[in-house]
């Protein structure tokens, strides 16, 4: 099928198929068949892919259909001819033996429409089924017939197309158009007809629903690693876009980045000081330390920063001055650094006119000694930093400041980068208002959620966080909520109302309201055992949900242990996963029958004072109930303690464990 459902822009293929004896023999020539083509073609909603004649012969007009359904998965397929009642007309009967489906009304309405237009369009035996997924129409052979019959139905064929592909975007929006054609016919299927998942205003959960819920989840408890495994199996990297460079900061690189010319582009000084040429003897010198030699130079020049002097004609015993970065002329042997010369004599603005290298200290500090020069000592010969063609950048790296400082070194202005996931947050709770609300009214909390979750996000480099807003305890509010989400983003992460109580609605609304799977909704961990992962299409596109918890640490420690390795997947990390570390713990505490991961700050024992490695020692950040917040200030690990078992019920402080890095340290 040509049409995959991801957007509008593409088309849905036709084919064409003019039945006739005399235009596939050649004594006629075809022009119901070519105009139908134009026809197609100038809708926006298909492309005329295939076109071809045979004869009016069931097995030809038969072996093209199937070929042209089968094989070529075609969307559409119009054949013109053969529809009439004379013996040849055989194009109905050849239709009827291929179709799976009959649509016969499709015919029916063309006919009625044709009828106040010719009452000879009684005679026609024209038959439209569906094969596999392809449409087949017959219209009549006529130039102006087929193309009347043709523009009869067109305004709802691309809908009839959307339903048998199973393509369910924009079917609110198509009916909408279909009633507003002029001549439109009566269009028969209504909702109860097809299924048109989130085509509807109000939820289809009811409060009865909801008050007749099983006591007990009937979801099963997965472990955390099963459910990061399900989330990244229903994850790949996003498309890939260019962006300019210097907004590809936290991007992840899509492409290799080469290097066009090398750095250096050409021989440049490390230092600044003099590119001397040796005489003969002083090379004699630097080989066998016998040769008593000085090391004076004439200066004859000297060459900045910007300069161009590499053809600069340098003989033995000659030096330009040079300055650190600027183009060492070709025939020198060295530089030498300003420090470890003198001035032996100068011009008469006080330019050296002849020196004499008198040591060769690395640290700067003139003394007197031996003499050991290096040739092509501080010398950065052309791409010594980077080589003509080498990967700088390399596909999977983040962008971050010092690939940007190389591209612009490189000059790579446009990067291929991995598109970023659109995130759309929701908030429900009856409780909620919203944190700019001065005074709480009664019953009342401040919606942290959303805003944690959006830097959370922020932090992570993600541009594009849409809040879909706060949706109150009643399903059709969270299902009007989520749609808002889904229509603007593409990963919905919502907080609250996902554990066991009656208005705990966001399992059933994305069920039942968006035909969402859900892939699990139960984690054995603490806190945050009620999260539910969930995916469907909407309007074409894959959507993933998250519905996190509502309890603050349970929504933040969630959207780190499973959301982020999704997102980070999304954008193209090579590596989506937490660093672990082991760590001493500092604190003593009770197991829970879950694993519990314990928000904790790292402090590294003081170098000085260790003997042997240390383990990094992990402090708790006091209580952990899942509603306290607090308990994330500081916090940069996750401390994992193991459920409790019979044999093991408390960890003790010194204990070694395996900890999360989730923050900087
Ligand atoms: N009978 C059971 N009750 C609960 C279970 C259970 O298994 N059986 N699980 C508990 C666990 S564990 C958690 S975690 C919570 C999760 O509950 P929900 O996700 O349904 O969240 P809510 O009930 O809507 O809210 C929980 C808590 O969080 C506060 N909250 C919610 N949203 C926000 C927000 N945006 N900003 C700040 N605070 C928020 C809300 O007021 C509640 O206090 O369920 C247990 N119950
Ligand atoms: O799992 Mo809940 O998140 O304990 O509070």
């Amino acid at each position: 099928m040509a049409q995959s459902g991801e957007t509008h822009a593409k088309k849905y293929s036709v084919g064409i198929l003019v039945v006739s004896d005399s235009c596939s023999s050649g004594v006629s020539t075809d022009k119901s068949g070519v105009n139908l083509r134009e026809v197609i073609n100038n809708n926006e909603h298909y492309l005329a892919e295939n076109y071809a004649i045979v004869p009016d012969d069931i097995p030809s007009i038969k072996e093209k259909l199937i070929q042209w359904s089968d094989t070529v998965g075609l969307s559409l397929i119009l054949t013109t001819g053969g529809t009439g009642f004379s013996p040849t007309d055989v194009t109905p009967e050849a239709t009827r033996e291929i179709i799976d489906k009959d649509a016969s009304c499709l015919t029916q309405t063309i006919l009625l429409e044709s009828l106040k237009i010719t009452k000879f369009a009684t005679l026609s035996r024209a038959v439209s089924g569906i094969r596999k997924n392809t449409l087949i129409l017959n219209l009549p052979g006529s130039k102006k017939g087929s193309q009347e019959s043709l523009e009869i139905v067109l305004p709802v064929l691309k809908h009839a197309l959307d339903l048998i592909n199973d393509v369910k975007n924009d079917v609110k929006k198509d009916h909408i158009e279909i009633q507003k054609e002029p001549h439109h016919h009566q269009h028969q299927h209504h909702q109860d007809q097809h299924q048109c998942p989130h085509n509807h205003s109000k939820s289809r959960v009811s409060e009865k629903d909801m008050l007749n819920k099983p006591r007990k989840s009937l979801y099963p408890m997965i472990s955390v690693q099963q459910a990061i495994d399900i989330i990244q199996s229903e994850s790949t990297n996003l498309e890939t876009e260019s962006v300019f460079y210097m907004n590809a900061l936290n991007r992840v690189c899509a492409e290799d980045i080469t290097a066009r010319d090398p750095l250096p582009p050409f021989a440049a000084s490390v230092k600044d000081g003099f590119a001397v040429k040796l005489t003969q003897n002083q090379r004699e010198y630097l080989q066998n330390n016998s040769i008593d030699t000085k090391f004076i130079f004439d200066v004859i020049g000297s060459s900045n920063a910007g300069d161009n002097l590499i053809n600069m004609d340098l003989k033995e015993g000659q030096c330009v001055k040079i300055n650190t970065g600027a183009p060492v002329p070709l025939k020198s042997d060295l530089v030498i650094q300003i420090e470890d010369t003198i001035s032996l004599e100068k011009d008469s603005n006080n330019a050296d006119k002849k020196i004499e290298i008198v040591s060769t200290s690395t640290c700067g500090g003139v003394h007197s000694g031996k003499i050991e020069l290096k040739l092509g000592q501080d010398i950065r010969p052309i791409g010594f930093d980077i080589k003509i063609g080498e990967a700088v950048v390399k596909k999977g790296m983040i962008i971050r400041a010092p690939q940007i400082g190389i591209c612009a070194t490189v000059g790579a202005l446009e990067l291929k980068v991995y598109k970023q996931p659109i995130i759309g947050l929701v908030s429900t709770g009856n409780e909620l208002m919203k944190p700019e609300e001065v005074k709480l009214n009664s019953g009342k909390i401040r919606d942290s959620n959303k805003s944690l979750l959006f830097c959370a996000a922020k932090s992570l480099g993600i541009e594009n966080i849409f809040d879909a807003g706060i949706a109150t305890d009643d399903p059709d509010t969270v299902f009007k909520v989520f749609k808002n989400a889904f229509e603007n983003s593409d990963v919905i992460i919502s907080t609250g109302g996902v554990s066991m109580g009656d208005k705990d609605l966001v399992k059933d609304v994305l069920e039942k309201d968006f035909g969402c799977k859900i892939h699990f909704a139960r984690m054995n961990m603490k806190p945050g055992k009620p999260t539910t992962f969930a995916t469907c299409e909407f309007n074409g596109r894959k959507k993933l949900i998250f519905a996190l918890p509502g309890n603050p640490v349970s929504a933040i420690v969630t959207f780190n242990l499973v959301v982020v390795p999704c997102l980070k997947k999304l954008m193209g990390y090579t590596n989506p996963f937490f660093t672990e570390i082991k760590v001493r713990s500092e604190f003593d505490a009770e197991l829970d029958p879950r694993p519990e991961y314990h928000r904790c700050w790292l402090q590294w024992p003081k170098l000085e004072n260790q003997i042997e490695f240390e383990y990094p020692k992990a402090y708790s950040t006091g209580n952990q109930h899942s509603s306290r917040l607090l308990s994330m200030n500081e916090a940069n690990v996750l401390v994992i303690l193991p459920g409790r078992t019979e044999a093991k019920t408390r960890v003790t402080k010194g204990e070694i464990l395996t900890a999360l890095l989730i923050d900087k340290i």
